[in-house]
């Protein structure tokens, strides 16, 4: 693909929405799906890869445009990799600060060495909705569940996720350094260099 090519990105999430567009607006004309469309698909796959796709399609198909779809949540060790691809709705659809709150509570009882846990994204592009070849990257950011909330940068689970190299929460770093470090940034590495650009 070519520089200043325009490009979906298939999400409804603010804060994910920020962060993909500073990572790419020097290369892509970047547009919402929201421009397009209010639906948002359901996501019955049972990998962040597949519902990665499975957005990528949709809103290639709702844009007639290539479109880039960012699947992703936090992985905790002792939970067997809960809340996993149901990170947006462990709580029900009850949003951040619930998801938050729940955690915490199934983490009540775990001691700090314990309370590992990774972020994981999986970015899928497609060049239009029947793409049979998505270019699919992922990236794992590993750090440890806090015993309370800290900062208030970012969003979803960033003010529980523990950056041992920085010393500080998720949300407590600056939003320049989390698009150094964070699961996202790993997999639109990958992305740009598949891409080369
Ligand atoms: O599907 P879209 O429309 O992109 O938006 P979403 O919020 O539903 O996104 P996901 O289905 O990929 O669910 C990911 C959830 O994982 C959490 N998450 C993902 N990346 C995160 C990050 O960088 N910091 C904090 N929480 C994150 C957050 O709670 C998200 O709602
Ligand atoms: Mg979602």
């Amino acid at each position: 693909m070519t520089n200043h090519q325009k490009l979906v990105l298939a999400s409804h999430n603010q804060g994910k929405l920020k962060e993909l567009q500073k990572m790419l607006g020097d290369h892509f004309e970047v547009h919402s799906v929201a421009e397009f469309s209010s639906i948002e698909p359901e996501e019955t796959g049972l990998s962040f890869v597949e519902n990665a796709i499975l957005k990528a399609r949709h809103a290639a198909k709702v844009s007639g445009l290539p479109a880039l779809a960012d699947d992703s949540g936090l992985a905790v060790d002792i939970l067997q990799g809960a809340p996993g691809i149901y990170s947006a709705r462990y709580a029900g659809n009850a949003g951040d600060q619930a998801n938050n709150a729940k955690l915490l509570n199934e983490l009540k009882d775990i001691p700090e060495q314990q309370r590992t846990a990774q972020f994981i994204c999986a970015l899928a592009l497609v060049r239009h909705e029947n793409d049979p070849m998505p270019i699919i990257c992922e990236g794992i950011w590993q750090g440890s569940i806090l015993f309370e909330a800290r900062g208030t940068n970012g969003f979803g689970y960033d003010p529980l996720f523990w950056v041992a190299e920085q010393q500080c929460s998720s949300a407590e770093l600056s939003p320049e350094l989390k698009n150094q470090l964070s699961h996202r940034a790993k997999a639109m590495a990958l992305l740009k260099q598949r891409l080369t650009i």
